[in-house]
Parts: C-alpha cells; structure tokens; sequence
C-alpha cells in the first residue's frame, strides 16, 4: 500500500461522517484533496451539503468536483472539519501548514464542532518536531521576528517558492521553525503567539476530536 493509498483510505472513511445537511469544513493538502474528491462523488450521487474551503486551491478544486461552497461568514454553523495534517502525536497533537494554509485552517478547526484529521501512517510520531512548525507572520514584521526566533534557537527559515517568498492565501510569509529540541510544546506556542507580527502558528493543540490513519489496507480510528 502506497502513502497516497493510506490518505485516499482514511479520506474515504472521514466522508462516512458527513450526512445530508451538513456543512463541512474542507481541509487543504494531498490527503484533503481525497476527502473532497470523495464528498464529490457523493454530491454526485444526491448528498446535500454545503462546504468551507480553507484555502484558494481546495476552493478551486471543490468548485471543480461540483460541491456548493459558502464562505465562514457565511455560516451559522460548521458540523464537520476534515483535514490532513504534518505530523501527530499520541495525545492528538498536531503540526498543520506544510502546504501553508495553517492559518484559515485553524480558524475553521477552532469555529467546527467536529474535527476529524485524515493522515498516511507515515504522519504518526512519538514526538512532534521531526517536521519543522510553520508560522506566519506579517511580511512588515518577518525581519524582525527573524532575527528574534533565531536568539531563540529556532532557526527560522523564510519559505521560498519557485524563488520567491512564499505567499499565504492571507497575504503573509511563513518561517519554518525548527522545534525538535522543544519539550514544553504549549509554553511554545504561547509564547510564539505573544510576538507581534506573528499571526498563527501550525502547532493544532488539543483541537482534532478524531485521527483517521490509513495503515495498509485498513482505516484506524482514534477519539478522544
Ligand atoms: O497547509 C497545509 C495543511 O496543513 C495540510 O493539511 C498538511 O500540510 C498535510 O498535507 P498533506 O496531506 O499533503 O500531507
């Protein structure tokens, strides 16, 4: 079984939550763009629901599968967020924004009742920090809070793509920490979100309610 056979497993087993009615929170990334192609199919077949992108590319590519988007504000309500992540633990802890979307990503997590993460079986760790923690931050600031991650011992590095800063959907940059020494990971993460300039962080604490792994041919299910 390939990684991308695990993903489209999990993301098979996630879209079995989702019934008529609902609105559901599309996540972003390889094993996300299962999901949607899966809530596509059963759109296809006479589901009826509503979605939320998180980001530019899932908004285009559930446009392209057919399925009615809305916009948060547009929401009263999200029942269901589906979304892959960079790494988890055993306490369900989670680092997201490898695609750089963390940020709308997080705002959707912390606005849904329901949150069910999808993941290869390549995404579990004993420990997060094996994957460097995205932030992003305001371009007016990054210099600065370069400088200062780096005193810190983070590392800080400016994503670049196609030799360009990368771009968030926000407008913003991401600096890619590395966090593999870090023991106190929630005093990170708050004090990552004391610095102005920082606007989100891809640490998911205490956020997913449910982990689809696929391993091999089968989809296990944590909870809470
Ligand atoms: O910004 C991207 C998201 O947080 C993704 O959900 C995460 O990077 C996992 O992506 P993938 O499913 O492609 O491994």
């Amino acid at each position: 079984m390939s990684l991308d056979q695990e993903k489209q497993i999990a993301a098979k087993e996630a879209v079995k939550y989702i019934k008529s009615g609902m609105t559901v929170g599309l996540g972003t990334g390889s094993t996300a763009a299962h999901m949607v192609n899966e809530l596509g199919k059963l759109v296809l077949n006479g589901l009826k629901i509503v979605g939320v992108p998180s980001s530019e590319t899932t908004k285009k590519l559930a446009t392209e599968k057919g399925i009615p988007l809305i916009t948060l504000e547009n929401a009263s309500s999200i029942d269901v967020y589906i979304d892959g992540a960079d790494e988890f633990d055993s306490y369900m802890q989670l680092i997201k924004g490898g695609g750089g979307a963390l940020l709308r990503e997080k705002i959707l997590t912390y606005n849904s009742d329901l949150v069910i993460i999808i993941a290869d079986s390549q995404k579990e760790v004993k420990r997060l920090g094996d994957f460097k923690l995205p932030v992003e931050t305001i371009p007016f600031a990054t210099q600065k809070i370069e400088k200062l991650l780096n005193k810190m011992g983070l590392q800080p590095k400016l994503r670049i793509k196609d030799g360009k800063n990368f771009i968030t959907d926000e407008g913003n940059f991401i600096l890619d920490l590395n966090i593999a020494d870090i023991t106190n990971i929630p005093a990170l993460e708050s004090n990552l979100k004391q610095i102005p300039g920082i606007v989100e962080t891809g640490l998911f604490l205490d956020m997913a309610d449910i982990i689809i792994v696929g391993k091999g041919e089968t989809a296990i299910t944590i909870k809470k």
